[in-house]
């Protein structure tokens, strides 16, 4: 019998639900902070469909433990890995076993080091302040203060960028025939109803993955954006640049040129080449939508932080280059942080131990027998919650978690012990050997966008009320526009 079974285990599960839909209904993170302030952060919830426990951890030295040091052991869980599939495509970040992932990581990482981010500098600005050129029209064309949709604009702004240094391919500003057909998209698979079909759809899974075979509609559809790419845009971008690898015309470390040449050696299908394009596609520009979004909407509601910022940018007395940005602009560094710390993209990492296993715990756990544990054996088959957002939203750690405070990451963190070990001890890009890998990219074409809209505009509180919802990442709604999708309304006012 698992240990797991004498863990702490919350009030309230339905019979039916479980736990799950408290996690699902509740505002992200919230339910497993309160539990958290009860049990610790060790602890298990009932699963909805009377599937079996789930092991909550948020324990830093057990996920440092799960990420770091056996992630091999941890596959993504089965709910989780169809999902994958069909919002990414069967990618790198869909990829199990620790030989297969290493070969598809190595295949593509050389493609965003530092030193090649550093050549693709230029071309993320030029390809950024063409959307950021059509938004300054928009906002110029309208009489008081524009009310903007971030998302709408950051959304165009990343895929412009990813389209230009990852795929040699030019998506116009984010106007091109196929990247309103992937916008669009991205709108429309997150609305209201289809995440609760959704929430059911993930909680039959679980219980039931037989149905992960089925054409259900509700499931399928999430992966319209991806869908559009490996049906339209995929097979250009192969088209078009096909011919000059084979010739050795394209010498680049992009990451298309990258893929094509593993495909002409026979090292890549054509299929192959097709699910690492839309992986590539969304996640390049999805979570870096959101972040940029998430920034504008704290900086129009702290406009003190945004003109602190604001004049660290001045006081460099000119553009930022690519080692300005690496080194000398640390408030910029701390709104990033501050940002991702409160909306990590993705809110909770749910993984399934394939061997048995001891994680240790920083804080012990006391069993239902009195025993206090800190080395937990878990059975192969156990479910292991991450939750994220809860974790980086801690008051007993961070104090006032919810303010938005980016002056903690220069003056007050917390001790480190009690931090993860992750990229700035958070979990926002995950920890270990699958960790992100457009780490790079992404900090970097954040702070291209956000300083050239910066620079051009004031972002003012538009008093709008933000609710936060899991639809696999974590997105943004105006409560009192849910029928409109992700949105996050901001009024821009030129400078
Ligand atoms: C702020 C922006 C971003 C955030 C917060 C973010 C976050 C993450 C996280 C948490 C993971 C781990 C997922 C898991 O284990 O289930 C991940 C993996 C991944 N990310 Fe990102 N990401 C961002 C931007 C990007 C960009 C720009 C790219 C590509 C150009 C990218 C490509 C990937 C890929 C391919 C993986 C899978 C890696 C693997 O399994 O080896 N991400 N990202």
């Amino acid at each position: 019998k698992s240990i797991v079974q004498a863990l702490p285990v919350p009030s309230g599960a339905e019979w039916v639900w479980g736990h799950e839909k408290t996690v699902f209904m509740k505002e992200p993170g919230r339910a497993c902070r309160e539990w958290i302030h009860i049990h610790g952060l060790t602890f298990k919830i009932k699963a909805a469909f009377r599937a079996p426990d789930v092991l909550v951890l948020g324990d830093p030295l057990g996920i440092t433990h799960i990420l770091q040091k056996k992630v091999y052991d941890y596959p993504h869980s089965e709910v989780v890995r169809p999902r994958v599939a069909r919002l990414l495509g069967q990618g790198l970040g869909w990829v199990e076993g620790e030989a297969e992932h290493k070969r598809m990581r190595h295949m593509v990482s050389p493609s965003f080091s530092h030193e090649n981010i550093k050549a693709m500098s230029q071309d993320i600005a030029v390809a950024s302040v063409q959307v950021i050129d059509n938004l300054t029209l928009e906002v110029q064309g309208s009489s008081d203060g524009a009310l903007i949709n971030v998302l709408d604009w950051t959304a165009k702004a990343t895929l412009n960028v990813i389209g230009r240094v990852v795929f040699l391919h030019d998506f116009q500003g984010g106007n091109s025939d196929d990247a309103q057909l992937i916008l669009n998209a991205r709108r429309r698979g997150v609305g209201p109803v289809l995440q609760y079909a959704g929430f059911l759809t993930l909680m039959l899974l679980r219980r039931f993955p037989i149905l992960n075979k089925l054409p259900i509609s509700a499931i399928q559809s999430q992966g319209l954006a991806k869908t559009v790419i490996q049906s339209g845009v995929a097979h250009e971008m192969i088209r078009r640049n096909e011919a000059l690898v084979a010739n050795k015309q394209l010498q680049q470390k992009d990451l298309l040129t990258r893929l094509l040449s593993a495909h002409s050696t026979g090292k890549l299908s054509h299929e192959e080449l097709l699910e690492q394009i839309s992986t590539f596609v969304v996640s390049g520009h999805e979570t870096t939508t959101q972040t940029l979004g998430f920034t504008v909407f704290e900086l129009a509601r702290h406009p003190v932080v945004q003109e602190r910022l604001r004049t660290e940018l001045a006081e460099l007395g000119h553009e930022p280059t690519y080692d300005d940005f690496q080194a000398r602009l640390p408030y910029l560094d701390a709104v990033l942080k501050e940002t991702l710390r409160l909306y990590p993209g993705l809110p909770y990492m749910e993984r399934t131990a394939i061997r048995a296993d001891v994680i240790p715990l920083r804080e012990p756990v006391r069993l239902s027998s009195g025993e206090l544990i800190s080395a937990l054996p878990v059975l192969p088959g156990q479910v292991v919650l991450i939750p994220i957002i809860a974790i980086q939203r801690l008051d007993a750690v961070w104090k006032d978690a919810d303010t938005f405070r980016p002056d903690r990451w220069l003056h007050d963190l917390p001790p480190s012990e009690a931090l993860c070990t992750g990229w700035a001890n958070t979990l926002a890009f995950s920890d270990g050997p699958r960790s992100c890998i457009g780490i790079r990219l992404a900090i970097y074409q954040y702070k291209v966008i956000l300083t050239q809209m910066m620079d051009r505009f004031r972002f003012v509180d538009s008093g709008a009320d933000i609710m936060l919802k899991v639809s696999s990442s974590l997105q943004a709604w105006d409560s009192a526009a849910i029928e409109k999708g992700p949105c996050i309304p901001v009024r821009y006012e030129l400078l």
